[in-house]
């Protein structure tokens, strides 16, 4: 039976796979993908099989995990259903609410399916019986809500290592962090390379994104054409303040939980290396980056000289306002996987923390010029949008240098400006790979910021 499933899977993923926003490859076509192994969770009917399927693009290879659903009669609202062939209709089974319990149970009873483990938190007690629905947000993984308790993300590319996610969220915990949903259990591969599969959090229902609220009140300042952003109701920057200061408190956690260290010789050279090293890969990919490079490259080297700026630690990696949410107690901080497409060993290594400031600063930038995206030019729009940009960027370093020990991040200006950039260049391969209409927020960004 299982045969049946791998050849019917081997002949219908390429196709089907690019569709998938949590597809990491779009940029390139997908020779082959195949089942390379299959995990029977539930037999039976229902039916529940794990898979990870090996996708071939060009020259590389990565592992995605996937679950597969069989029913008699699969539910009527699923977009599509794949026929084996002994006969058997399959689905992609996160678009199963009923199928999905049988993980929150599983990981609530600590249960095992041969190499895939399920394990909860020694301090918690689940409740069982929930069905799992899957988030329709943008995601690069995919998550399932449990009634408003529980959130279980299973992380769709595996990388090779523990993920920085879940180690993270349990360092985090176990100091007492209060800007963090709770960890609550994972899902595991005992056999494989890519030991975490998923990872089960608290669900913060009450909980509104800060880029949905940032946008809005960038939307407030937009249309009222005759104020300015310190004057209109929406005005973001008590919340930018606030983020700021919950951000230093999660790196000071996390300092304390997994401690820092000083700058060491030659690492600011080793960073600027790698920011050459990333611009030149981008420039292969996107050769509209090509008018920018010499200024681009000025700005790294200008870096190079520059002082060490704070102690080394662990950070969160990816920070932008679509990883933080706000609850009726704060800012909470979600998703410490770091860059997606970063290997795992350069996601889960130490660094300057002054990365995940240069992160939020440019999600200022792009949460005010993405309602620009496709839009005729207008000098006043543009004039708005820095302004509201200038405003949230300089209330959130002010919450920031109230709260860390390594005081103001703008005291590190050049090393700041040159991690704004690598992360605007980092952007423009994500935009060109996954959203190409938006990849002119970054570009713009980097003509404002370099020149
Ligand atoms: N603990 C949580 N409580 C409420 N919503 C959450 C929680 N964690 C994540 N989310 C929601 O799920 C979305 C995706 O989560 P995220 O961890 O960023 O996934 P991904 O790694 O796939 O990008 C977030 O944008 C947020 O809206
Ligand atoms: O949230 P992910 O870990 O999947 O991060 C990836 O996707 C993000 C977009 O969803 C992307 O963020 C970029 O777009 C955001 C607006 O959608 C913006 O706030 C960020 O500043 C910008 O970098 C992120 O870079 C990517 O890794």
């Amino acid at each position: 039976m299982t045969e049946a499933l791998a050849r019917m899977l081997a002949g219908e993923l390429p196709q089907w796979l690019p569709g998938q926003r949590w597809f990491a490859g779009k940029d390139r076509p997908v020779s082959a993908a195949r089942a390379v192994r299959l995990v029977t969770l539930l037999a039976g009917e229902p039916r529940l099989e794990h898979a990870l399927v090996e996708v071939v693009q060009d020259d590389r290879k990565s592992v995605y995990q996937m679950l597969l659903g069989s029913r008699e009669t699969p539910p009527e609202h699923l977009s599509g259903v794949w026929v084996d062939a002994d006969g058997r209709q399959w689905y992609e089974a996160t678009a199963d609410p009923e199928l999905m319990a049988f993980l929150l149970d599983a990981i609530a009873a600590g249960q095992n399916a041969g190499p895939v483990s399920f394990h909860r938190e020694s301090d918690v007690k689940l409740t069982e019986g929930l069905r799992g629905r899957a988030v329709t947000t943008e995601q690069s993984n995919t998550s399932l809500i449990y009634g408003k308790q529980y959130i279980l993300k299973l992380f769709r590319r595996l990388a090779t290592g523990p993920n920085p996610d879940l180690q993270i969220h349990r360092a985090l915990h176990s100091v007492g962090c209060e800007h963090i949903a709770q960890p609550l259990g994972w899902i595991a591969d005992d056999e494989g390379a890519s030991p975490t599969l998923g990872m089960l959090q608290e669900f913060l229902s009450d909980a509104a994104d800060g880029w949905a609220m940032a946008t809005t009140s960038v939307r407030d300042l937009m249309a009222e054409a005759d104020l300015h952003a310190d004057e209109v109701g929406g005005d973001f920057a008590g919340e930018a303040h606030r983020l700021g200061a919950a951000v230093a408190t999660v790196h000071a956690d996390l300092a304390r939980a997994l401690g820092s260290r000083p700058v060491e010789p030659g690492e600011i050279e080793a960073t600027v290396n790698a920011m050459h090293r990333r611009l030149d890969a981008v420039l292969e990919a996107v050769p509209s980056l090509a008018p920018q490079e010499k200024a681009l490259r000025e700005a790294f080297e200008e870096a190079r000289g520059a002082d060490g700026g704070v102690p080394i630690q662990h950070v969160h990696g990816d920070l932008h306002l679509g990883q933080v949410l706000r609850t009726v107690n704060g800012w909470v901080l979600i998703d410490f996987e770091g860059e997606p497409s970063a290997p795992v060993s350069e996601r889960s290594a130490p660094r300057s923390p002054l990365r995940d400031v240069a992160g939020m600063l440019r999600s200022f930038d792009y949460a005010a010029h993405q309602l620009l995206v496709g839009q005729p030019e207008d000098h006043q729009l543009e004039v708005r949008a820095r302004e509201w940009t200038s405003r949230n960027r300089s209330a959130f370093c002010d919450g920031y240098a109230e709260v860390s020990p390594n005081g103001d991040p703008r005291e590190h200006e050049v090393l700041l400006r040159a991690l704004e950039l690598d992360k605007a260049v980092y952007e423009v391969f994500y935009e060109h790979a996954n959203r190409p209409d938006w990849i002119q927020i970054p570009l713009a960004s980097i003509a404002r910021i370099a020149s």
